[in-house]
């Protein structure tokens, strides 16, 4: 199922549950802004290269709108509507101060050398910098970008608006990132999966883990569970790894997925547990680190096998929660040491946790409508507060 079908399936059921009235429910759904830009620049042999480039601004009714930027040659217009969408509830499951958005150009980055990424970058950043700011929309890394694409977008936004760390972060430290930012989305999923296990009288030491993906989210989480007792018995190890992890074997990521395991970790694309493999799956539990990987037929599949999924808008939310730290240490222009960071973080994982549990109680429902409840209940709570007037 195509990814923006997928969380409008998931937030019209929350709005039901909820008795959202409808012209507020077609209200949330209808993004803020929707921008498309044309990137060309000039590739390292002299040819010029064009790319297409978007940002989709979903809602700011709690906050500045707050999410990443993925560089990826599957991204379009509806992929990154979706993304942005899930951003605005998962920020209001956290309870952090932002709405969602999110961001994309259509390349494949590892076929690019550092300097056109620069350009690319650059152009991109030229296109929207008078869209996005420190109280309007803060970009953040995603799939395929990282620190050192934060701090091109940093230098440039700042040529035309002045020195301005806090528009983006996940930045490098250096330039006032926050400490633990890099592993702060593998440390989210270590803290939601002890939550989840806690709940049915289990640690992570002893239980058997597969994660699908080994970039940013996938290596961290790997590392994070191996430190804490749990064994990581298989990984896809293409691309990256962290120095030093020596955990696990790396096998073909998708028939890593049905492999025998207690919790499945998807860490890398969209839409991989889908119905032609969810009746294979056999994991008791899945945590959700990468952005909406279980389609909708998946999650009846995997509900009548009593497979428990903890989902994306709570289970990776260490992240964006760690950029908001980043934001408010640069606002303040105070730093934080990677302890208080690590401590702030497991209190934000575990309230959003306890909250999703509670609406789960009290709308007899499963933790992915837990989480969409409570943050389409936030956000519209919001909305309404904030009244319609012209
Ligand atoms: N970076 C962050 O802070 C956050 C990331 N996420 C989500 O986590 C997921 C991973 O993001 P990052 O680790 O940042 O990306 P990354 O670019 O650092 O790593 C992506 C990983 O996925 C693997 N991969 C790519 N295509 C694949 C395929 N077809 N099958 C299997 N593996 C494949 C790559 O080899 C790489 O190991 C994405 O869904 C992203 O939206 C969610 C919250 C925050
Ligand atoms: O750190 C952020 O602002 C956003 C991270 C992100 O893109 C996500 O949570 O999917």
């Amino acid at each position: 199922m195509n990814a923006l079908a997928a969380t409008s399936r998931n937030f019209k059921q929350a709005a039901k549950l909820l008795g959202l009235d409808s012209k507020l429910e077609k209200s949330l759904l209808i993004p803020f802004r929707e921008i498309k830009v044309e990137c060309t620049i000039p590739k390292d042999d002299g040819t010029l290269a064009s790319y297409v480039g978007f940002r989709v601004q979903h809602d700011n009714a709690r906050g500045p709108m707050k999410g990443g930027i993925r560089y990826h040659h599957e991204v379009d217009p509806d992929e990154v509507n979706a993304l942005a969408q899930l951003m605005t509830w998962k920020t209001a499951v956290a309870n952090i101060p932002y709405g969602g958005a999110k961001g994309g150009i259509g390349c494949s980055p590892g076929d690019l050398s550092i300097s056109e990424l620069e350009r690319l970058t650059r152009v991109f950043t030229q296109k929207i910098h008078d869209l996005i700011g420190i109280h309007t929309d803060v970009p953040a890394p995603d799939m395929g970008t990282n620190a050192q694409t934060m701090a091109w977008i940093l230098d440039e936004y700042s040529k035309f608006h002045g020195y301005s760390p806090a528009v983006v972060t996940g930045k490098p430290v250096d330039l006032g990132g926050s400490l633990g930012r890099d592993a702060a989305t593998g440390r989210g999923v270590l803290f939601a999966t002890e939550a989840l296990l806690a709940e049915h009288g289990k640690g992570i030491a002893g239980q058997r883990f597969v994660i699908q993906g080994f970039g940013n989210v996938g290596s961290w989480a790997a590392q994070l569970i191996t430190e804490a007792g749990g064994k990581v018995i298989k990984h896809s190890a293409e691309n990256r790894g962290i120095k030093g992890f020596d955990g696990g074997d790396a096998v073909d990521p998708t028939s890593l997925l049905t492999e025998e395991c207690d919790v499945l970790i998807p860490a890398a694309l969209g839409g991989v547990i889908n119905k032609d493999n969810a009746d294979a799956i056999k994991a008791k539990y899945i945590i959700e680190a990468a952005n909406h990987p279980t389609d909708p037929e998946a999650d009846e599949i995997l509900a009548k096998k009593g497979v428990l999924i903890l989902p994306d808008i709570l289970a990776n939310s260490g992240g964006v929660t760690v950029s908001y730290f980043e934001w408010v240490q640069n606002i303040q222009g105070f730093m934080w040491d990677e302890e208080k960071v690590n401590r702030e973080l497991k209190t934000y994982m575990t309230r959003a946790f306890r909250d999703t549990k509670e609406m789960c109680r009290s709308h007899h429902c499963d933790l992915r409508m837990g989480a969409f409840t409570l943050g389409v209940n936030r956000v519209a709570r919001a909305t309404v507060l904030r009244g319609w007037e012209a």
